[in-house]
This record gives structure tokens, sequence and C-alpha cells, in this order.
């Protein structure tokens, strides 16, 4: 081993967090967030020691340093705000700290009465270099003097109580450290953090298929339909509208009602099947109505304060542009020079063929790939749900979606890959911005907590951000065809409290459409996914009224806005869950009670930890259900609740503890 150029850098910083994969991906925070980054940092001996934490904007080469405190166990915090969307730099630098040494060690000599004069003597030559760094930072000036005239006090060899006070007087002390010496300041690697809107933490997603909005009976909807729809979505307190796919579908393998592979003319396909002679992924099927259709259903839905999630699904039905139209190198040609089409096992899509990955012209496909973003992006779509990601090739992604957000940071990507954990952490690194989950099919209490402590706390919440759905039109879980009513109440509320993210298919969630295509299928009977289904959303026992009060909970209490916060809490009865959220400031705290039984009143004693929670032990406290309203005064850690399924599936209360923590730091970029 050669011998270092420096070997002087003597203080080591280890295990920072926040850092993915050592750096390799950033980590994720919103707009808004207060970043707190922690590491080890030590050095050899006795010496004091000093770190800060330095951070830019990418686009920037001004640094902010923002001083670190110790915690215990050498381990050390900053904390800073970040308010702009975008990328940014951070790293950690640390340093020996001579004065601080000095000061540490003179003050116990003192108490002592071992202090000598040599002691003095050292401190001015530290305090005269700091004054030299003053000088050379900001040109003399005040602190420089000031600094150099103490210096000589302690060099005059004054009488004993005389010296003590000028070297133990705290003025010195703020002014020395201004200047620290950082020659042989340790730095580390720099880590990259993607803060991201607020959406990307906070948002409420309603997917429903235009096509189905037409007033007239059999009708096949259009945006201009689709928009009357908008002002509904926003009362009932969305802020994502979600639509599958806008675009041409395939004549050629359309598939009808119920999937099935052999379609009738007259059928209307899966919107999934894109591409036809009308064109492929950057045109809008004409039944649906034309590009300045689109943009005005978009502007509609700005002014409600709604964003528009396009469906983005690359792959292609076999008459689509793409195939027909010269880039047929892009799929994979089998010795008979047929197409396999496209599968996620055990499903088949036979009226779709996949991109191949491996292409001989991967560079044009990926930019033509990329362009497809683009377009839809100059038609004001800011939220991509991208269908089956983990089937193309990951490093197209992290391409893909790293060249938008350069260009358009406050674009969110959701990934719909239904798959291996690794996969779907992956495709989280690689740029994702939230990710669909297993939420659908974690019923009991233990199988729900142990998953969501799994995605809901670090390191994973650095870089994967859940969206909890009960419901898709590709999944009608077996809780929710067999639990009626109670059923969905049950799961809207998990899925609205557990989950900051969270969403719906709205329609069919609404008027808890629980009817499979057959016994032992996620799959509805007569599907929208394959033909148009037209509803009356204001049928009588509809839950419009209950998922919009939910929403407006949600919208107003910023405990429910994270997921970092989630803690769940013991119940006597298992089947009965309970945890509790609250925000950064702990102003707010809301504590959930659900019955996971959609069929029987379940009751118990909840059990919940005082002192964590900022609950007086020795004073009764109000739990008011934000739901139906009632105020419950609570004392102690253990109070009784009961859940008739039929009336009501849980309690969303809001516990008045009067606690507030002030979170306002002086570092903001
Ligand atoms: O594979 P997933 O279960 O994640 O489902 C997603 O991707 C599917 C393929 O795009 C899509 O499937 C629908 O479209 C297909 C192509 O037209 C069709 O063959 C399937 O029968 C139909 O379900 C699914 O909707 C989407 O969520």
């Amino acid at each position: 081993m050669t011998i270092p150029t420096e070997g002087r850098r003597r203080v080591i910083i280890e295990s920072i967090a926040p850092q993915v994969d050592c750096g390799r991906f950033p980590a994720k925070r919103t707009a808004g967030d207060l970043v707190r980054v922690e590491a080890d940092v030590f050095t050899d001996g006795h010496d004091a020691i000093a770190a800060s934490v330095l951070v830019h904007r990418e686009d920037s080469d001004k640094w902010i340093e923002v001083p670190m405190e110790p915690l215990v166990n050498d381990r050390w915090f900053a904390a800073f705000g970040v308010t702009e969307i975008g990328r940014y730099g951070y790293k950690v630098q640390a340093w020996v700290d001579h004065f601080e040494t000095w000061h540490r060690d003179l003050l116990k000599r003192i108490k002592a009465d071992t202090d000598a004069p040599v002691d003095y003597l050292i401190g001015a030559d530290l305090i005269a270099a700091a004054a030299q760094r003053a000088v050379t930072i900001n040109g003399g000036g005040g602190d420089a003097a000031w600094l150099h005239a103490r210096a000589a006090v302690l060099r005059s060899g004054d009488e004993p109580k005389s010296l003590r006070n000028h070297a133990t007087d705290p003025m010195l002390h703020e002014l020395a450290l201004r200047y620290p010496d950082k020659r042989y300041a340790t730095d580390s690697n720099e880590l990259i953090l993607q803060v991201d809107p607020v959406r990307a933490r906070f948002s409420s997603w309603y997917e429903f298929f235009p096509r189905s909005t037409a007033q007239k009976p059999g009708a096949h909807g259009t945006f201009a339909d689709a928009e009357k729809l908008l002002p509904r979505i926003a009362q009932m307190g969305f802020n994502v509208v979600y639509l599958p796919p806008i675009h041409p579908i395939g004549r050629q393998f359309r598939k009808g009602p119920n999937n099935n592979p052999n379609g009738q003319p007259g059928d209307e396909g899966s919107p999934w099947a894109i591409g036809a002679a009308e064109g492929g992924h950057k045109s809008i099927l004409p039944k649906l109505g034309t590009i300045q259709d689109f943009r005005r259903f978009v502007e509609t839905a700005k002014k409600l304060s709604l964003d528009i999630a396009l469906d983005i699904a690359f792959q292609a039905a076999p008459d689509h542009p793409y195939v027909t139209g010269g880039h047929k190198n892009w799929f994979k040609e089998r010795p008979d020079g047929t197409i396999q089409y496209a599968e996620n096992p055990p499903k088949k899509y036979q009226d779709i063929y996949p991109f191949d990955f491996e292409s001989e012209d991967w560079q044009g496909m990926w930019t033509e790939l990329k362009s497809v973003f683009d377009y839809w992006i100059e038609q004001g779509v800011t939220i991509f749900r991208v269908d089956n990601p983990h089937t193309k090739a990951f490093p197209f992604w992290e391409w893909c979606i790293g060249e938008i957000k350069r260009e358009h940071p406050e674009v969110l990507f959701l990934s719909e890959a239904f798959t291996r954990p690794k996969i779907m952490y992956r495709l989280a690194k690689i740029g994702f911005s939230q990710s669909y989950t297993y939420f659908p099919w974690r019923n009991g209490k233990e199988e729900i907590a142990a998953y969501l402590n799994e995605i809901t706390k670090p390191p994973v919440t650095d870089f994967f951000r859940p969206n909890q759905w009960p419901n898709t039109p590709d999944i009608l879980t077996e809780f929710l065809q067999m639990g009626g009513r109670p059923a969905f109440v049950i799961r809207l509320l998990l899925a609205a409290t557990l989950g900051a993210n969270y969403g719906i298919y709205g329609p069919a969630f609404e008027l808890q459409e629980n009817k499979p295509f057959k016994h032992g299928s996620e799959e509805y009977l007569d599907s929208e996914k394959y033909q148009i289904r037209q509803r009356d959303l204001d049928a009588p026992g509809t839950l419009r009224p209950l998922i919009t009060q939910v929403n407006q909970i949600r919208n107003t209490h910023p405990a429910l806005q994270n997921d970092i916060s989630l803690r769940f809490h013991y119940c006597d009865n298992q089947q009965i869950i309970c945890y509790s959220k609250e925000s950064e400031d702990r102003s707010d705290l809301i504590l959930t009670v659900v019955n996971l039984d959609p069929h029987f009143t379940q009751a118990g004693f909840v059990n919940l930890p005082l002192e964590e929670l900022g609950i007086p032990a020795d004073r009764a406290y109000e739990a008011e259900d934000l739901l139906s309203g009632e105020r419950y005064m609570w004392r102690g850690p253990r109070n009784y609740v009961e859940l008739n399924p039929g009336l009501r599936g849980g309690h969303i209360l809001c516990i008045h503890r009067r606690l507030k923590v002030e979170t306002d730091f002086e570092y903001f970029l």
C-alpha cells in the first residue's frame, strides 16, 4: 500500500443516513421536509471534534453548512429544510477541533486549579490562528481584530484571574469556533437527495374508465363526458385522477367481454392493447375525442386541483404502427416469423406484443419510448402510472426517469409492479416515485402490521413510497367478494389511514361491486377492462359519503399525510387492529382502530404507550371520533373499543393531548 498524500485527516465518518446503497441511488424526500442527516463521527485519542453537513442544489455551487450536534455513542446529526423540488447534493465534513480541545481542557484545569501560564500561551496561538483565518475568509474586520487582541491579552502574562476570565469568555468561544481549522478535515462522499412534490408523499387516487362515462345508454364515453365527473371526484376529496390507457385499441387479437381471447366485431377491446391504424402511444382513441378535448380535460382537472395520471403501458397491439411501420425489430421474432404475445404469468395477454429490450436498435427504442412521456408532459400530464415496469429493462427506467426528472422534477411515476420485493425496491431506487403494494392481500392483524412495518420504516422509506389500493380493475380480492359492504368499509379505512398514498378503482368501489368472473378468480364479472360499464354512481347504498368523509379527514389531518410515523398498538382482540400516526411537529395525533372482521361485532381493550405518544399518564384525554363526531374521555393506557361492522368498521380518533414540539430550523434551502 502506498503512503497517502495526506495522512493527517484523522476524523472518521461512517454510516451516514440517509443513504441508499452506499450513495448509488438518491435518497428521497418531499418539498417542505426537514431533512435529518446522521453519521457516526469519531477520531483517535481525546481531541474534541466538530462536524457539519454541507448541502447544495445540484445545479448550484453554493453550499450551505449546517453544524452537526452530537447525539450518543459517537452519532451526530444535523437537520435542514428543503423547500424546492429537485436534486441536492450533501456530504458530512468533520475535523479535529484544537481550539475546542484546548478550551474544554482549560475549563477542567481551572476547576482543578492546575492551569499553568503555558496553557494561555497555547490558547493565544490557537486564537491568533483563528484570527488569521478570519482575515482569509472575510478580509479582516471586527472578528479578526477582536481575536488578535484577545490572543495578545493571553500572551501578556497578566495575573491569573484576568487570564482565566479572558480565556473563558463565552464571546471568545463563539468567535473562535466561527473560524475552524479545517486543513485536515475529512469529507464524506457526496450523496444525492431527490426532493419531490408533496404529492409523492400524500395523494388520493381515483381511477375510472372514460369510455364508461357517457350519459346516453350504450354510448361510448368521451373526454367531454369524463370531464363532467371531475367536480364530483374533487368534491370527494381526491387529488389524482388516474385513467387507463386512452390510445387507439388494436384490432388484431382484440379481446371480447370477460377476457375472451376471441373478440367479436363491435367489441371495444382492452385499452392496454395499445395501437392500431389510427396511431399508437401518442394518439388518442378517436371515440374518446381529440387531443384538444384531452387538453381541456386536463385543464378542467387542474382548476379543481386534480392531477391527471396517465397509464403508460409499453407494449404494442399487433397492428400498432411500431409493428406495422418499420420498427418490427423492437420485438422478438420467433423462427417462424411470429412474435410471442406478452405474459405476466399466469396471465396471458394475447392481444399485445412485449418490447424486446435486447433489440439491436435498443437506443432508437429507448429514445422513442421516452418521447412518449415527453409528449404527454407537453399535454399537461404530471403523473404516470406505469404498467408492469418490471417486465422492461431496469437500465432503461433509470435513464428514462432520470432524464425526465432532470427537466421536469415535478413529474411523478407510480410503479405497477406486483412482483418480488427486491424488484419492487429496485424500481423505486431507479426513480419510481410511488409503488403499488401487497396491501390488497394482507388481511390479518399480524400480517398487516408486519408488512406495513417493512415498507414504512427506514431505510426502505428513503427510496420506496407505498401506494395502497384496496381494489383495482385487476384486483377484486376474496375479502371484498365475501365480506359485503362492511368489507369495503374496512379496506377503505385501512388503505386511507395506513397509507398516506392510497387509491381506489372508484366506480366499482363506491358501488361495492364484488362479483368475480368465476369462483376463485380476482377478475370482475363483466370487467370494465373489456367492455363499457355505465353505472348510476349515486345509486342507494353508495360509499360516496363515507369516502368523502375519510378524504376530508386525510386532507385536514397532517398526521395521515405521512407513513413514517405509523406505529401499531396492542389490542387484546385478534380481530381488532390499532395504530397511530402523528404529524412531524406532533401537533396532530390520529389513532385508528378497525374491526377486521366484516361479519361480527368485535370488542376489546387497546393498550397505548402513553409516554411515547406524549399523553400524560395521570390525566384524562379526549379521543374524538372524526367519523361519528362522538367524543370519549379516556384515561390511562387501556381503553375499551367495540365495533359492529354493520354500523361502523372502525374509529378514526383524533387524540387531543396539547403537545407541540417546535421543528423550526435555521437552515433552509
Ligand atoms: O399484469 P398486471 O396484472 O400487472 O396488469 C396490468 O397489465 C396488463 C397488461 O397490460 C393489463 O392487462 C389488461 O390488458 C391486456 C392487454 O390488452 C389484456 O390482455 C388483459 O387481459 C387485461 O387484463 C392490466 O389491466 C394491467 O393492470
